[in-house]
C-alpha cells in the first residue's frame, strides 16, 4: 500500500539514504532504525509528504503522494517527534482541534474517550503547558484513538511516556495492524513484546559525503 521507490535524501552534503526502496503492505508494522543523525525523521517526512526528497518518489494505494496529496492526507495520520500541541489550550481544546482538522462534527464523547484512554481525565481544565512533558505527549498520542486514518506514521512516539503507557500503546498499534492498517515508526527504545510482528528497517549509521555533481 505504501510503496517508497528510490528515495534519495541529501542535507548538508551529506547522502543520508538514496536508492531506497521498499514496500508496507497493510496489516504490517515497519520500525525504522538508526544512529542520531542517520536520516530517520527525514525519511518519516518525505513519507509522509512534508518534505521533498531528492530522487525517487512515494505511492500510496499505487498513486503518487505529490499527485494525491488529499487523498493521502486523509488517510494519513502523521505524529512528530515535538508534541504538536496549543500549549495555551487545554487538553479536551487541543483534541476538539484535531478532530475539527479531520472535517468531522464534534463528537464529545470521542473527545473523554480520548483524553479517558491517555490518562488525562481529571486534567481536562488545565492548559497543556501546565502538564508535564509525558502529559503533554499523551495529548499529541491521544489523536491516535481519534483517527480513522489507516496509515500511521509516528516519529519517535514512545519518548517520555511510561512503561504503562508504552504497553497501552504496543496494544493500539498491534490491534490497528489487526485491522490492516500500517504503523511505521522510530523509537530509539527496545519495544516490548507485542502481538504485532514488527518488520525492523535500518538506515546506515553514517551517512556518506555527497559526490559534488560534474558539469
Ligand atoms: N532541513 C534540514 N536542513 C539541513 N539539515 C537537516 C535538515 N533536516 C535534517 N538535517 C540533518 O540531517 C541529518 C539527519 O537528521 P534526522 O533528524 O533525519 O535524523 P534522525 O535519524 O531522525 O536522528 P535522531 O535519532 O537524532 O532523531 C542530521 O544531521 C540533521 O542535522
Amino acid at each position: 500500500m505504501l510503496e517508497a521507490n528510490n528515495l534519495s535524501c541529501i542535507r548538508d552534503d551529506r547522502v543520508l539514504f538514496s536508492g531506497l526502496s521498499f514496500r508496507v503492505a497493510a496489516g504490517e508494522m515497519v520500525q525504522v532504525e538508526g544512529a542520531n543523525g542517520a536520516g530517520k525523521t527525514s525519511l518519516l517526512r518525505i513519507l509522509a509528504g512534508l518534505a521533498q526528497p531528492d530522487a525517487g518518489h512515494v505511492s500510496w494505494r499505487q498513486r503518487s503522494i505529490r499527485r494525491e496529496r488529499g487523498l493521502y492526507h486523509r488517510e494519513l495520520l502523521y505524529i512528530g517527534h515535538q508534541a504538536g500541541i496549543a500549549s495555551s489550550l487545554t487538553p479536551l481544546e487541543n483534541l476538539a482541534f484535531f478532530q475539527a482538522m479531520g472535517g468531522g462534527k464534534r463528537d464529545e464523547a470521542a473527545l473523554w474517550r480520548a483524553l479517558e484512554r491517555v490518562g488525562l481525565a481529571g486534567y481536562e481544565e488545565l492548559p497543556a503547558s501546565g502538564l508535564s512533558a509525558g502529559q503533554q505527549r499523551r495529548i499529541a498520542l491521544a489523536r491516535l484513538w481519534l483517527s480513522p486514518a489507516p496509515l500511521w506514521i509516528l516519529d519517535e512516539p514512545l519518548t517520555a511516556i511510561d512503561r504503562q503507557g508504552v504497553a497501552q500503546l504496543m496494544s493500539l498499534f498491534a490491534a490497528h495492524v489487526d485491522a490492516r492498517g500500517i504503523v511505521l515508526l522510530t523509537t530509539h527504545q527496545a519495544l516490548p513484546a507485542s502481538n504485532a510482528r514488527i518488520r525492523k528497517m535500518a538506515l546506515a549509521d553514517r551517512p556518506a559525503e555527497a559526490v559534488p555533481c560534474s558539469v
